[in-house]
Order: C-alpha cells, then sequence, then structure tokens
C-alpha cells in the first residue's frame, strides 16, 4: 500500500458534529442546544474501541438534536492540541457536556463514562440536561413529571391533537426518552407520570409501568397498544398517527462538518528488523511538547514523574547531539527546580530554545517510520513509546546505568503512563500490571524481560480488536523469523528461551540498529552557523506532518510572546527592537571564539553578559519570581555546555570520517568514554577555553622555574657567605 490515508474516528457523514480547534467554541458557545464533546486522540487503543459507542449513540439520539448535540474532537491533530488544553482535557477519551449558552472551557461538565453501553451514557446525558437551572434550550420539551393540573387544562393551552402520557417508576428514563425522541414532531406532546402520583394513576386506572396513554383534544382516552412496553415501540406508534408530521420549525444552526484537515503522508518503507531514529525523536517531542505540556501546572508527584522521565531519557537515550544538549540542559535545569510546582510554558521555554544553547533542538513534529500505521489512527505514537522504554531499559544494562537502581527505568516508564499517558485506560491496565510484579524485579536485565513480556501481555490482550492494524497485526514478540533461538519446544510445547531474548534485545534495541532515514540530517550547529540557519532550516524543512512547525514560526514572524511568561515577554521585546539577537550572542560577544577550531564558547562571559542583562531587564520589569528561576536555568545549561560542546565535536569528527547513521550512534558510545577521560580538563579549565588553559601551565611553569632559579641562587649565595672567614657560625 502506498500511503497511510488521512482517516479519522469519525466523518462527516455520521450523525455527529466534526469539530476541529476552529469550530469548536463557534459550535458550542452560545449555542441554544446543549452539547456533549468526545475529546478523543485517534492513536489512543481505547478510543478506537469507544468510537462505534458514540456512533451508535449519535444514530440513537439524532433526533434530539435542536435540544443537544453531539461533536467529537481529535486533540491528536495538531492544530486542536491548543484548544484541548484549554478545555483541561488530559486524557482519552473525555466526554464533556455543555448546557445550552455555555460561554467558557471551564463550563464542561464531565460526563463518567468507562466501559458504558449507550444506554448509560443516554441517561447521563438526560441527566445533564435536567441540570439546565436558569435557561432552559428552546427547543428542549419539560422532562419533569406532569401533574393532574396540567393535564386537565393541556388541550386549552396548547395547540394540539394528541397528549401521550407515559405512566413509569421515577428511577425509568423511558418516559424522558420518548419525549425527546419525538420533539421534532408536530401536533404532538408527550409527559411522563410517575407511579407514585396516586391522583393520575388512580384517574387513568393505571396498574403496569411503564405502559402509556394517548389522550386526544376531542375528549377521548386510550391505552397505547404496543407489543412491548418499550421506547422504540412508543416512538413508533406515536410517529404514525393520523397528522403526525415531523416539523420544520427546528433550524439548527449549523456550522459545516469539516472533513479532518489530515494531508496523506507518503508511505515510508520500513524495515520491522530495525529502529528508526524518526520514530524514537518523534516520541520525544510528543511526550514532552503535546502529553506534559497537557497539564498547565506541574506540581507534586506529576512534576516528580517528569523530572524522572527527563533524567531517564539525559542519561540513556542514544541521541544526536542536538538532541542530547536538549535532553541534558533540560535534566539539568528541572534538577535544579526547587519548587513544588511550575508552570508548563517553563518547560516549553527551555525546550524551544531559540538563542539560549548552541545546536540544541528537538524535532517539533513527527515522523513516523517504523511505526508508521496503514491508517493515520493506528500506530504512531503508543507504538514509539513502547520502542522507547525497551531502548531505555536495554540502554541501562550498559555500565553507565551500573550503580542505578535496577527500577530506574521501569519506574520512569510507570509514573509517566500514570501521570501523562492520555489513553487513560491503557494507563490503568499498565499500573495494574505494575502494581502486581514489578517490585519483582531485581537486576537491569530482569528489567528488560519485564518490559518484554508485559508488552507481549498487552499484543496478547488487544489482539483482534479494532484498534489493531489489519497491516501490523499483534503478535507475540520477537516471531521466529526475527528470532528463532528466542522460540524453544519443552515437553512439545513451544516456549521463550528467555536468554535468547534478552540476547536479543540487547542487540535489537542498541544504538548500532537505529537507522536515521526520513529525519532531517543531523548538522552541528557550532556557534559559527548560528541562527540564521536554524531559521531558514524551520522555514524549508516545512512539510510538517503535524503543522506545528509552521505555528511556531507564525509566531516568531508575528513576535507573539511565548505562553505569556515573564521572560517570553522580554524574549519578545527583544525580538522587535534587536535584530542581533539573531545571530549566536556568544559569538558575537567573543569574537575570539570564531576562529577556534573546534568552536569552543566562553559560556562564562556568554552566560555573564546575556543571560544577566536579561535578568536585570526582567527585575525592572518587577516580575522577578519566574525570571530567577529562569536564570538560574540558564546558568546551569551554561555549565552543561562544556560537556555538550565535546559530545558534538566527536559527533562531528565520526560525520566527517564517512559514518553512516546507525555507524554514528555506536561510535558515539566509544566517543563518549573519550570524552570522560578529558574530562579533567574541563575540570582544571571552568570557564576558560583551552587556549587559557595551556597559556595557564606555561605562565605557571615558568615562574616555578624562576622561583627555583632564585632559591638556587640564594642558597648558594648563602653557601658562600658561610664559607668566608671573619663570618662566626652559630
Ligand atoms: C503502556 C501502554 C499501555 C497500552 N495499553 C493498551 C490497552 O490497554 N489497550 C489498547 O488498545 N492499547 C494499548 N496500548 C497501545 C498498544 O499497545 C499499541 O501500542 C498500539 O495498538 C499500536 O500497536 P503496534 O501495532 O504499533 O505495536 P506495539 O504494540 O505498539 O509495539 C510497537 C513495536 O514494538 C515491537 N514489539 C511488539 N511487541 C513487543 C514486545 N513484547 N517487546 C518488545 N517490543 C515489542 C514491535 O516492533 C512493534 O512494532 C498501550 C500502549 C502503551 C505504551
Amino acid at each position: 500500500f502506498s500511503g497511510a490515508p488521512a482517516l479519522s474516528l469519525y466523518s462527516p457523514s455520521d450523525p455527529l458534529t466534526v469539530l476541529q480547534a476552529d469550530t469548536l467554541e463557534r459550535s458550542i458557545f452560545n449555542s441554544s442546544s446543549a452539547w456533549v464533546v468526545e475529546f478523543y486522540a485517534s492513536w489512543c487503543g481505547h478510543c478506537i474501541h469507544f468510537a462505534p459507542t458514540w456512533r451508535a449513540l449519535a444514530n440513537d439520539i439524532q433526533e434530539w438534536r435542536p435540544a443537544l448535540r453531539l461533536g467529537v474532537l481529535d486533540c491528536a491533530e495538531a492544530s486542536s492540541q491548543k484548544v484541548c488544553s484549554e478545555f483541561g482535557i488530559t486524557g482519552f477519551p473525555t466526554l464533556k457536556f455543555f448546557k445550552a449558552f455555555s460561554r467558557r472551557p471551564d463550563e464542561g461538565i464531565r460526563l463518567f463514562h468507562s466501559d458504558d453501553g449507550i444506554d448509560k451514557l443516554r441517561h447521563s446525558i438526560i441527566t445533564s440536561v435536567e441540570r439546565h437551572e436558569d435557561v432552559w434550550p428552546p427547543a428542549c420539551p419539560p422532562l419533569e413529571p406532569t401533574s393532574l393540573a396540567e393535564v386537565r387544562g393541556f388541550f386549552q393551552a396548547n395547540n394540539v391533537t394528541y397528549l401521550a402520557l407515559i405512566f413509569e417508576k421515577a428511577d425509568s428514563f423511558m418516559g424522558r426518552e420518548v419525549i425527546l425522541d419525538m420533539l421534532q414532531y408536530e401536533n404532538i406532546a408527550v409527559r411522563r407520570v410517575l407511579s407514585s402520583d396516586e391522583e393520575m394513576v388512580k384517574k387513568y386506572d393505571v396498574a403496569t409501568f411503564p405502559s402509556a396513554y394517548l389522550l386526544t383534544s376531542n375528549g377521548s382516552c386510550s391505552r397505547i397498544p404496543v407489543h412491548l412496553e418499550e421506547r422504540s415501540f412508543y416512538t413508533f406508534f406515536l410517529r404514525r398517527l393520523p397528522d403526525i408530521v415531523r416539523g420544520t420549525s427546528y433550524n439548527l444552526t449549523v456550522i459545516p462538518d469539516t472533513e479532518p484537515r489530515t494531508t496523506p503522508t507518503p508511505w515510508r518503507v520500513a524495515d520491522s528488523s530495525k529502529l528508526y531514529m524518526a520514530d524514537l525523536e518523534s516520541v520525544l517531542h510528543y511526550t514532552l511538547r503535546v502529553e506534559v505540556a497537557r497539564f498547565s501546572d506541574l506540581r507534586g508527584e506529576r512534576l516528580t514523574a517528569l523530572k524522572r522521565y527527563v533524567s531517564v531519557l539525559a542519561k540513556y537515550f542514544p541521541a544526536r547531539p542536538s538532541v542530547r544538549n536538549v535532553l541534558r540542559n533540560l535534566n539539568r535545569w528541572l534538577r535544579g527546580v526547587k519548587e513544588r510546582d511550575l508552570p508548563y510554558s517553563a518547560v516549553e521555554a527551555v525546550l524551544r530554545n531559540k538563542k539560549e544553547v548552541p545546536n540544541a533542538r528537538l524535532m517539533n513534529r513527527t515522523i513516523w517510520v517504523g511505526c508508521q500505521g496503514s491508517q493515520s489512527q493506528f500506530r504512531g505514537y503508543p507504538c514509539s513509546l513502547w520502542l522507547l522504554f525497551h531502548l531505555l531499559t536495554v540502554q541501562a544494562t550498559l555500565p553507565k546505568g551500573q550503580n542505578a537502581s535496577p527500577l530506574e527505568v521501569l519506574s520512569a516508564m510507570r509514573e509517566y503512563v500514570r501521570f501523562f499517558f492520555g489513553c487513560r485506560d491503557c494507563a490503568e491496565h499498565f499500573e495494574g500490571m505494575a502494581a502486581e510484579s514489578m517490585d519483582k524485579v531485581k537486576s537491569r536485565d530482569e528489567a528488560v524481560v519485564w518490559l518484554w513480556s508485559r508488552h507481549n501481555r498487552v499484543n496478547a490482550r488487544i489482539a483482534g480488536t479494532t484498534s489493531e492494524d489489519p497491516k501490523f497485526p499483534k503478535l507475540q514478540w520477537p516471531p521466529p523469523s526475527m528470532c528463532p533461538a528466542c522460540h524453544k519446544k519443552f515437553n512439545g510445547q513451544q516456549v521463550w528461551d528467555e536468554g535468547a531474548v534478552l540476547s536479543f534485545f540487547k542487540a535489537h534495541f542498541s544504538p548500532s540498529n537505529i537507522y536515521l532515514d526520513y529525519i532531517p540530517p543531523e548538522e552541528v550547529r557550532s556557534a559559527r552557523r548560528g541562527r540564521n540557519t536554524e531559521e531558514k532550516e524551520g522555514v524549508t524543512d516545512g512539510k510538517q506532518e503535524d503543522g506545528r512547525e509552521a505555528e511556531e514560526e507564525g509566531e516568531e514572524r508575528t513576535g507573539r510572546p511565548e505562553g505569556g511568561t515573564v521572560e517570553s515577554e522580554i524574549r519578545g521585546s527583544e525580538r522587535r527592537t534587536s535584530p542581533d539577537l539573531h545571530r549566536p550572542s556568544i559569538v558575537k560577544m567573543n569574537p575570539r571564539t570564531r576562529e577556534l577550531e573546534e568552536g569552543i564558547v566562553d559560556l562564562d562571559s556568554f552566560s555573564e553578559q546575556h543571560y544577566r542583562s536579561k535578568a536585570l531587564k526582567a527585575a525592572a520589569a518587577s516580575k522577578s519570581r519566574r525570571l530567577s528561576k529562569r536564570d538560574t536555568m540558564l546558568q546551569l545549561m551554561a555549565d552543561d555546555h562544556h560537556q555538550a560542546s565535546d559530545y558534538d565535536a566527536a559527533w562531528e569528527r565520526l560525520r566527517r570520517k564517512g559514518l553512516d547513521g546507525q555507524q554514528l550512534l555506536s561510535a558515539m558510545g566509544e566517543e563518549e568514554g573519550g570524552t570522560l577521560r578529558n574530562q579533567w580538563f574541563r575540570i582544571l579549565g571552568v570557564g576558560f577555553s583551552r587556549l587559557d588553559v595551556s597559556l595557564c601551565i606555561v605562565l605557571y611553569f615558568l615562574s616555578s622555574m624562576c622561583l627555583l632559579g632564585m632559591y638556587t641562587f640564594f642558597r648558594m649565595h648563602m653557601r658562600y657567605r658561610k664559607g668566608r672567614p671573619g663570618f662566626p657560625t652559630a
């Protein structure tokens, strides 16, 4: 198949409104009907399972539409992410009820649905409609029980031929459902009567609940003859009465449904025996910029979960230099955050890194290669999240993880899934598995095997369900074609050879099996190349899968402040007034570095001048709290940069040798060892370039020689004087 068709879980032919970021508010705010919106993510398995239920409900209650409408919004669409976060959507699927004439996102009332069928959903929607107090949806008939007084004067007060009375128990929803089913039909009204209303029960001599009676304007009254006392039977009967027509008086103000605007992506050829950096960097982008971003305030356990996640990424992710720099900077900064709560905008500012740290950039779109699905709702993000954590558990078995807890990566994953993973039912299932046995993991190798076997459990559970991509059926993995040694026979049964699985994992999830296909080539942005180049790249690699890049460039061009933080406002104003800031300020402040072959950065002067001036400006703006936090962060970034620049230089050296993607990544492991051996140099040279340190050593040597010379001279001189007659010895 040639490409992933851009299908959403819903289509405009469904009797619901497929909303987009720009139509959501226009549709539901100030609307004369109430709304129930399903916020979903097309990649979320439980949303895929839930879609047929929601579609069936939409079919079932489509006649209620003048009073109540159903909508859907795909929060996985890049264009919807902002609005979803404004509506407080943190997990999927989320159902929110908006009363008629709502005005704000926070007026949405969450409907709990879990695994509810359409009956329960319908009931909870009716209960929500009844919560309207001040302004009742104009098209919605009264839902409260009627009384003998109302019935007596009904035909005088209403110009209709029929009145249907549905007698039922108080907890029954049938009467209200029939009322709503008939709301678009003219010349008839439907009311419910409670079994506890003795007057009415006695007057119509009702003995069965539910049962229905038809009163006419000419004074007749008869029991409605139906085969079963059910909603559909009543509705069927009533709609076929003489002179009953479906009215046209309810004109819905409809904002036209639009086809989801996902553009078809070209099919990317992938080899299932390989890992692709595109998938891995996409998941970094999606977790840090989309999933975490749903929480505008990160506090308590959620903040700790983020710190742990970033910490294992910084430690174990076999990254390209620019990504590694981002992860290390973010990790450093988060470690320095001592406050118990943190606005996400601050994290975003670090990730955005427009000017502060050279060669630190995280892809800001998703490119699925090994995780590309045959349709856009399949695979993608959850697939890459599994891959990421398998990779991290394997990387943690290397010497760099030897002093860490065997649970380091698994705990980070557990907390990430618990606090951020949008598929809430998936998260609950995973938490259940973790609570059951994760604490039995005693070594880093066991951690690899634990995650493998739990992933296989999930595969077994969801195999053959609607969330399975038919082109990529769920397997017990790795299949014999990938790892024959992993499968063995025991007592005639096929069983796993866990030792072989572990060896297979260590080879499969190793940097040498990561391929750089389909991602823009890594370029070490030395301080010399700078920001101008970066901007150009941002514009030219605009074939975004999720359109976010264009959004950010748009922000850049308009100089819109980011996230409304103090520092972003300052940055916004700097952007407008100082064109120099578009070049890397490091180079500008320290021309000497331009000549140095290795692009060494004088970060002391950089951070002192650049960020301190920012701090001063911020102080002048008297909004110091958040800025001082950022100031600390930048100082920490500056410290970290010394290490990062070595990594960049090593990457560049290897790249010049003509190594390809995966060779580069595996060679970096070895280079990193060398980099660590050179750390004494950095420790000696905190804040100085290599030239500075060399000069110091030479001066130190010369002054030592000078002192030695003086010492020798005076010693000889003393001896000479002692030896002369006439000078008494002590
Ligand atoms: C923590 C978590 C919990 C989830 N829970 C649910 C759930 O409850 N219900 C639901 O519908 N969906 C759930 N999902 C999503 C689901 O597991 C898949 O990720 C999704 O359906 C996409 O499937 P896929 O075909 O891309 O393969 P995935 O299962 O996502 O696997 C990704 C890749 O990993 C490799 N792989 C497969 N199995 C293993 C293994 N055992 N060990 C190592 N590598 C393997 C394969 O190369 C595969 O292509 C969950 C996802 C995550 C991350």
